[in-house]
């Protein structure tokens, strides 16, 4: 929450000349913010480097200025915000949700990002401006190998916003469920008793509670449900291909 707001504050599109300060503001606002952030993998030259390099017409950057110097910035590639930093001396003085207002202004639609688990400040600043916490990885996709949280703004239309995401989802689930299916097909081929009859409640109850390790919020109990629906409708499926039964 700004204490104290910053002098002159300016915001405005990036040009150029202004990404070795940028790069100078994402440097500073990533070592300030260890152990809220994992300690940055890349050499500092390597990233003033690459920010310095970016072609404004992909990396959409907005800039916050006082007294004519960069302060803080915003950088958008399509609805992703992949950057919102601000200079660690101006920190807390309005200068971020500043950003953050003009990139809400770019895409009222929606936008998401990424943030670190660990990162309890930027959760705080993002929850407090109405943005919500979509999904959690292990970590095992980005560089630093920290666990993180993907956050939206649902924009002017939430609901419009949010079924886009769901659609999404079922896609993945969708090839997820049909992948399921043709395993527990091939299986059924290697096993004594097949089918109905030859189901192993021993390992349904392994398989809830491996995916319980990874959907925590679910239970393994619930999972059990949803397990069991899963393997009654997949044999089912089995068993019409095979001819012999199902709708
Ligand atoms: O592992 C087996 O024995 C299977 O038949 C596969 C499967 C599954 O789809 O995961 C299906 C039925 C059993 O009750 C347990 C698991």
């Amino acid at each position: 929450m700004p204490t104290e707001a910053v002098a002159d504050l300016e915001l405005r599109a990036a040009v150029p000349t202004d990404l070795p300060a940028v790069a100078e503001v994402y440097v500073a606002a990533r070592a300030a913010a260890v152990p809220a952030m994992p300690a940055p993998v890349r050499p500092e030259a390597e990233v003033r480097a690459w920010v310095s390099g970016w072609d404004l017409s992909r990396h959409e950057t907005w800039v916050a200025t006082s007294g004519g110097a960069v302060v803080g910035f915003a950088s958008l590639t399509g609805d992703w915000l992949d950057s919102l930093y601000v200079l660690p001396g101006h920190a807390r003085g309005g200068v971020g949700s500043a950003l953050l207002g003009v990139v809400m202004g770019l895409r009222p639609q929606g936008f998401s990002l990424w943030v670190f688990e660990q990162n309890q400040p930027a959760r705080a600043f993002y929850a407090a401006h109405g943005l919500l916490e979509l999904e959690s990885t292990d970590g095992s996709a980005n560089e630093e190998r920290s666990p993180d949280l993907r956050v939206a703004w649902p924009g002017a239309e939430p609901l419009a916003f949010l079924r886009a995401q769901i659609d999404e989802v079922d896609d993945d689930l969708a090839r997820l469920l049909a992948r399921r299916v043709a395993l527990t097909s091939a299986v059924q081929r290697h096993k004594p008793v097949a089918g109905q009859a030859g189901r192993d409640p021993e390992r349904e109850h392994a398989i809830a509670d491996r995916m319980a390790r990874h959907a925590p919020a679910l239970g393994a109990a619930r999972l059990q449900r949803i397990v069991h629906t899963i393997i009654t409708e997949s044999l089912e499926v089995d068993a019409a291909a095979d001819g012999s039964e199902g709708s």
